[in-house]
C-alpha cells in the first residue's frame, strides 16, 4: 500500500486546483491553495480519512478567489497557515526560498516540500517541490501551456521568465507539474511537456515579454474583495 496520499480538487467558479497531501503512516496532512467556497468539501474528506491537518499553504496572494486557509484554521485548530515572507499577507508561518515544509516527521515516510521562490506573477509567488514524489506545485507561476499574468500585484514578465527558466525548468524533466488553475480541462503536466510545448515559455525572453504585455485579459471578477481578504488569510479579522 502506498504510504502517501495526493488528491487534486477543483473549484469551479475560479477554476482553482487545491491539493491535499498526507502521510498515511502518521496521518498528518497539508493542503495547498484551499478556496473558501470549497472548504467544507475539503474538510469532510480530511475528517473521513482521519487526517490531522497541520498546514494550509498558499502559493501566493490570489486575486481571483478567497483563500480557505483562515476557515480551515477555525475547523482544524492545529492547522497553521503558510505564505511567503515577502507577500505582505498575515500567516502563522512565513517561508523563504529554500525552506522545507515537513509532515510525518515522527514516522518513517515523511513528506518534505522544498519552497522555491518564483516571483513574476506576484512578488511572493512560491512553488512547492515534492522531490520524493517527483512533482512541483506551481501555483500561478506556471500553468499548463500557459503562465500567470503579470499585469497587477507586482507582476513582472521579465522576472517571471527568469523564475520559470531558472527555478522550474531546471528540475528533472519527468517531474509532474500541478498548477493552481486550468481553464481548459487539463489537470497535470510535466516539466518536459512545458519546456517543449508551452507556447509562451518556448519563446525568447523579449518575445515572452511582448506576449505578456499584450494579453489583454479582463481583471479577475473577485479581485477587489479577494486581495484584501487574502492579506488577512481569508478572514475579516486578524489571525488569533
Ligand atoms: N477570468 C478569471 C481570471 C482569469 C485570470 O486572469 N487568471 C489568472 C490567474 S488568477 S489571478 C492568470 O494569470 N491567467 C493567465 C492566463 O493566461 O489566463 C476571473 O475572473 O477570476
Amino acid at each position: 500500500m502506498s504510504k502517501h496520499f495526493l488528491r487534486q480538487f477543483f473549484e469551479l467558479e475560479s477554476s482553482t486546483y487545491t491539493y491535499l497531501l498526507a502521510d498515511l503512516t502518521t496521518k498528518e496532512a497539508l493542503i495547498i491553495d484551499p478556496v473558501v467556497n470549497t472548504v467544507e468539501r475539503d474538510a469532510k474528506i480530511i475528517q473521513q480519512l482521519g487526517l490531522q491537518l497541520r498546514y494550509a499553504l498558499n502559493t501566493h496572494i490570489h486575486a481571483d478567489h478567497i483563500t480557505g486557509s483562515g476557515k480551515l484554521k477555525t475547523l482544524f485548530p492545529g492547522c497553521q497557515s503558510i505564505i511567503s515572507n515577502v507577500s505582505g499577507a498575515k500567516a502563522d508561518i512565513y517561508i523563504k526560498d529554500g525552506d522545507l515544509i515537513k509532515i510525518g516527521e515522527s514516522g518513517k515516510t515523511p513528506i518534505i516540500l522544498e519552497c522555491r521562490s518564483t516571483p513574476g506573477h506576484t512578488n511572493g509567488c512560491t512553488c512547492f517541490i515534492w522531490h520524493d514524489y517527483g512533482a512541483i506545485f506551481t501555483g500561478d507561476t506556471l500553468l499548463i501551456r500557459g503562465c500567470g499574468r503579470t499585469d497587477f500585484q507586482q507582476g513582472n514578465a521579465d522576472q517571471l521568465y527568469t523564475s520559470i527558466h531558472t527555478k522550474i525548468f531546471t528540475l528533472p524533466e519527468y517531474y509532474k507539474v500541478y498548477p493552481a488553475h486550468d481553464y481548459t480541462g487539463q489537470t497535470c503536466s510535466t516539466i518536459l511537456e512545458e519546456k517543449k510545448y508551452n507556447p509562451r515559455l518556448t519563446k525568447l525572453r523579449e518575445e515572452f515579454i511582448d506576449i505578456m504585455t499584450n494579453l489583454k485579459l479582463c481583471y479577475p471578477k473577485q479581485i477587489d474583495k479577494a486581495v484584501p481578504a487574502n492579506l488577512l488569510c481569508g478572514l475579516q479579522n486578524d489571525i488569533e
